[in-house]
């Protein structure tokens, strides 16, 4: 399909599947949406959820998503670089969801700076640029909790009182390159669209998502404690997190979009949210179903948060090195020790309040149980994966020797 051009595929029934109650929650008032981003976990589930409400959709996005599209829906191939396809893409929309990114966990987090940058940063340029241009008067873009967690605990943290993490001590790009794009949605607000009204934006900042079909962690983690990767644990047993279920997190998006209208007040207009599933876990705990329902010891062989940090980083080395001849996956980044090594939670109040959000209870379990009859059956040779990680931990050890 080239560059640029809508395609409505399937009309088979909307991908209610995929999240356990999306529809009929609220029609944002809206006549037609778009979703860059839409052919992925998050936004296309959002999609589905719009055309449930009777949004009509467009799903923009590189790479068309694995899923059928639903009835309501196009799928708009397209860059979010590329000023000329999101402003075709836009035609007759009346308010974008931002949800696309690049960089966010494994190889992908391990990709040059300026290929993220210029997606998560450059890419959100263009789409508030063309919501001027298109007098798009709503705006609402998917953060992360990283851009304020950068490994410094955060408990029960807030929007009012936690600062964004200093950029330049980011030590990843794909959370550096999303606060500055977090900042830019929020700046953006009460900017005037070319035909004189007023752009409405506001930011959500989810922790990690998980639910049915999700295909980023549950998979990986899956596969990496089938490797015997995962019999090693790190860190303090109390570090608490938070998570957020696909259908809570696509609530909070339809929500969101209502709060930027006028009979709303406009009460979310250049404001961020925490959304999560509003509770607090401790990660070694919330992981267990995976490694039962996968018949798996759960991890046994303790080692220090300072070697899985090293181990980390020399995978990520190893990683550059080796990527000319051969590209694997590391098994862990930095990023993600950190992530499973130091508490951060957040509240959710001010979501409650002012979006009116709920958010459902959901079991991890269910979703581990969903992955498991819809894995695919046949699995690679890991081997060379095992040297790698074996040498990782070896170098490692050689390395803290010298402390
Ligand atoms: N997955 C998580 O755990 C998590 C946690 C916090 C925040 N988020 C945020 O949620 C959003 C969605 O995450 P997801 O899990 O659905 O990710 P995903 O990878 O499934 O979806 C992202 C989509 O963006 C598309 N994309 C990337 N670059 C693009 C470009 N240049 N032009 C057009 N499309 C492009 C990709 O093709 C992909 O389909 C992201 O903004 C991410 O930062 C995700």
């Amino acid at each position: 399909m080239p560059e640029g051009s809508t395609e409505e595929l399937h009309s088979s029934p909307p991908c209610e599947s995929q999240v356990t109650e999306p529809a009929g929650l609220l029609a944002p008032r809206s006549s037609r949406t778009m979703v860059t981003g839409g052919g992925g976990y998050l936004g296309y589930n959002l999609g589905c959820a719009l055309v449930s409400s009777g949004v009509a959709v467009v799903l923009f996005d590189l790479h068309k998503p694995k899923w059928e599209i639903p009835h309501g829906a196009d799928f708009f191939k397209g860059d979010v670089r590329d000023y000329e396809a999101v402003f075709k893409a836009c035609e007759g929309v009346d308010c974008v969801f931002h949800v696309a990114a690049c960089g966010m966990s494994g190889l992908e987090q391990l990709q040059k700076k300026d290929q993220i940058e210029s997606i998560n940063v450059g890419g959100t340029k263009i789409i508030i640029d063309v919501c001027k241009q298109r007098n798009i008067p709503r705006l609402i873009y998917t953060s992360t909790v990283n851009v304020v967690f950068g490994g410094n605990p955060i408990e029960e943290g807030d929007e009012e009182t936690v600062p964004y993490f200093p950029l330049e001590k980011q030590f990843n790009h794909y959370s550096r390159t999303k606060a500055i794009a977090d900042q830019m949605v929020l700046a953006a607000n009460g900017t005037l669209l070319k035909g004189g009204d007023k752009l409405h934006t506001c930011v959500l900042r989810p922790p990690g998502i998980y639910g049915p079909e999700e295909q980023r962690h549950l998979p990986r983690v899956a596969i990496n404690i089938q490797r015997r990767l995962f019999n090693f644990k790190f860190g303090n047993h109390k570090v608490q997190m938070n998570w957020v279920h696909i259908g809570n997190l696509v609530q909070a998006h339809l929500l969101a979009a209502e709060a930027l209208t006028s009979e709303k007040g406009y009460v979310a207009s250049g404001q961020a949210y925490y959304i999560h599933d509003g509770e607090n876990v401790i990660f070694s705990e919330w992981i267990v179903p995976l490694f039962e329902k996968l018949g798996y010891r759960k991890p046994w062989i303790h080692i220090p948060v300072l070697l899985a940090h090293i181990a980390a980083t020399v995978m990520e080395y190893l990683h550059l090195i080796l990527k000319p001849v051969f590209s694997f996956t590391p098994f862990l980044t930095r990023n993600e020790v950190w992530n499973v090594t130091v508490t951060h939670t957040f509240r959710i109040d001010k979501a409650r309040n002012q979006l009116g959000y709920k958010p459902k209870k959901f079991s991890f379990a269910d979703s581990v149980d969903h992955y498991l009859k819809t894995r695919p059956t046949c699995q690679e040779d890991h081997t060379f994966l095992k040297m790698v990680f074996v040498f990782g931990i070896l170098l490692s050890l050689i390395i803290l020797s010298f402390f």
